[in-house]
């Protein structure tokens, strides 16, 4: 066996290959939100050392990933964080998933980092349901929008806000996130997400096809990325970015991500958790061939096979 992956690509079963990792640094919260899936961790405790995320990303470099999200729990807890993204590889593509409750004091130091951008969750721009749908007491929601300025003015664009659509709560709300948006001069994105029902939340699942046919009217353009085949709509010049995962095999058919549990176990699929390889003790010589072990277990989960 190669010890590295120069050279080659980690490829799955399925043709996929893979082309970023996202990694879970932690699974504490300072959180609690009604839907939260966690990024499918099991319940890592044990949190991986910065050496650890260091050596997973170089090994994964070699075979040609050149983008890392990075992701909780609340990655904004580990006060490691800015010595996690020095020790980076080289990469093309280094962003961040948080809350941006600790945003605002910590942009300036990961900008400098070499994180490239960030996407903040941000569900309502209404204080009283976003206290209802992070079970958060204090009010918290101003934080969160001084979290998004700093990141803009520092450069860690394009933001993209990430609202999940929760029906009865926040479903009518997006032409106020498009105008909250629209204030950033094109630097602040809004991404649309569809519920994944992880906490028995299905009474709030909205009709992915109802928001889809009202962005379609709208649109000037559509765009299709590369990953997911998700769709980013052109709206008065705006994008807005639909991430609609559930029973869509196109989405899984165009997944080329390896996930990483905040202990350090190789996860193929979000939605899988019987099929992880644990490389949190691993020497760098032995994660090459680890990784080709976790990336032959990548399945698409939502699939049109019917054997
Ligand atoms: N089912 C599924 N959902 C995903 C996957 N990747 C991201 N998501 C969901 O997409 C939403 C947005 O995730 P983010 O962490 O903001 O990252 P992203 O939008 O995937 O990544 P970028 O567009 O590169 O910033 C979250 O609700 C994720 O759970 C995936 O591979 N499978
Ligand atoms: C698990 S959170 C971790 C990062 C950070 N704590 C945050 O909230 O941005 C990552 C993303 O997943 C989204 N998410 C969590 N649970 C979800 C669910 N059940 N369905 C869809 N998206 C979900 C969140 O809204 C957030 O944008
Ligand atoms: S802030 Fe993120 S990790 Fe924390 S509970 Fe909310 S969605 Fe989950
Ligand atoms: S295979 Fe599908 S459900 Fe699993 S991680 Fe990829 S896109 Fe998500």
């Amino acid at each position: 066996m190669n010890s590295s992956g120069a050279g080659m690509t980690l490829t799955d079963p399925f043709g996929r290959t893979v082309r970023s990792l996202r990694m879970s640094i932690t699974n504490r919260c300072n959180l609690n939100c009604i839907y939260c899936h966690n990024e499918g961790d099991p319940g890592s405790v044990s949190e991986m050392s910065v050496k650890t995320i260091a050596n997973i990303v170089r090994a994964a470099a070699d075979f040609g990933v050149d983008r890392v999200k990075i992701s909780g729990g609340e990655p904004l807890l580990r006060k490691d964080l800015e010595d996690i993204l020095t020790m980076l590889p080289p990469l093309k593509d280094v962003s961040l998933t948080t809350n941006a409750i600790l945003l605002q004091e910590r942009a300036g130091s990961l900008k400098d980092a070499g994180l490239n951008r960030v996407n903040v969750s941000l569900d309502t721009l209404d204080p009283e349901k976003f206290r209802m749908i992070t079970n958060c007491k204090k009010n918290i929601l101003g934080k969160v929008v001084a979290g998004i300025e700093e990141a803009v003015r520092v450069g860690l664009t394009p933001v993209k806000l990430n609202m999940v659509l929760l029906k009865d709560l926040n479903e009518t709300e997006i032409e106020d996130m498009l105008s909250f948006t629209s204030q950033f001069n094109g630097n602040v994105i809004l991404q649309l997400i569809e519920l994944m029902d992880f906490k028995d939340v299905a009474d709030l699942h909205v009709n992915a096809d109802e928001v889809e046919n009202a962005l379609l009217s709208r649109a000037t353009d559509v765009k299709v990325r590369r990953m997911h085949h998700r769709k980013k709509y052109i709206i008065n010049g705006a994008e807005v970015e639909f991430v609609r995962p559930i029973d869509n095999t196109e989405f899984c058919a165009n997944c080329n991500r390896l996930r990483v549990t905040a202990d350090g176990k190789l996860k193929p699929c979000l939605l899988v958790n019987d099929n992880l390889v644990d490389v949190s003790d691993a020497d760098p010589e032995e994660l090459p061939a680890l990784l080709q072990l976790a990336v032959s277990r990548r399945l698409p989960f939502y699939t049109s096979r019917r054997d």
